[in-house]
């Protein structure tokens, strides 16, 4: 296994910064709507529609961006009530909507509608509910890492923000409830346009491999092992068939049919 990749493993305790990952990238990446205001700091707020639970956060950040992207900060409250409605809110929800559009896609799409009309009814300004990509969720929570442990960006004796000199950027292992995404920089073109991700952050040209991997998050995959333990005593007559007796390999997709079927 290369080191990089070594290294990516062993920073697996990216699982509890992925949820951060969403909220940075969305903000990060989000132009503010005011440039105007260059010195004002201004204030979004992010849902995190996971498998196990939903966060909210709220992020601060002024209004002047480096190279393009934002050094933001997550607050704990936010008491400048005049900006609620200047103030970005996003949904994004993660593995467990994906499973469930998988499973049932008109449900996927009447959940997030029900959601974006509740959110829709307060006074912030609301940019949508959706639900991210395996390889987006990856990638944001690559991002976390790198900008939390400052490899991206870094504030400098001079008082500047710098691109760090001599710091090798970590990769990242994001263990989830329901999904788990390993992203890193190969080195190497990625040759699949599937797990290639490409981003620009604060002036610096980052090329992914990122991939997700549905139904291989914590509580799945235990539902993964209960559902196969069960069948391995009781064996359904007819629609589980194809499930393995042994625990050796299942398929990507088959949580769904594992733990609906049987
Ligand atoms: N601080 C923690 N200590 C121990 N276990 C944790 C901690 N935080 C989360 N977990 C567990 O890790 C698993 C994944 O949690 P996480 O918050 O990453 O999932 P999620 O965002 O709800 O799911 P997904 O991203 O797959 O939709 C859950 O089973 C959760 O109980």
């Amino acid at each position: 296994m290369p080191p990089r990749l070594l290294r990516a493993v062993g920073w697996s305790s990216a699982a509890l910064l992925g949820v951060l990952g969403v909220a940075v990238f969305l903000l990060v990446l989000t132009p503010a709507k005011d440039a105007a205001l260059p010195m004002r700091n201004k204030y979004g707020l992010v849902f995190d529609a996971g498998s196990t639970h939903t966060s909210l956060y709220t992020y601060r950040w002024r209004a002047d961006k480096e190279n393009g992207t934002g050094i933001v900060s997550q607050v704990d409250a936010c008491t400048v009530s005049e900006q609620q409605r200047d103030t970005p809110t996003y949904l994004g929800a993660t593995a467990g909507m994906r499973l469930l559009r998988e499973q049932n896609s008109t449900k996927a799409e009447q959940v997030l509608a029900e959601v974006a009309k509740a959110i829709g009814e307060y006074p912030v300004e609301f940019r949508g509910a959706r639900i991210l990509t395996g390889r987006e969720e990856g990638s944001f929570g690559w991002i976390t890492v790198n900008y939390l442990l400052e490899t991206l960006v870094k504030f400098s004796f001079a008082e500047k923000w710098e691109h760090p000199q001599d710091t090798e950027v970590l990769g990242a292992l994001d263990l989830g409830g329901a999904s788990t995404q390993i992203t890193f920089q190969p080195g190497v073109p990625v040759e699949d346009r599937n797990t290639s991700v490409f981003f620009r952050l604060y002036g610096t040209n980052y090329s992914l491999y990122s991939h997700s991997y549905l139904c291989y998050g914590q509580t799945q995959a235990l539902k993964m092992l209960l559902a196969a333990l069960h069948q391995v005593l009781q064996p359904h007559p007819s629609s589980c068939s194809a499930i393995p007796h042994a625990m050796k390999h299942v398929p990507q997709k088959c949580c769904a049919c594992l733990w609906l079927k049987c």
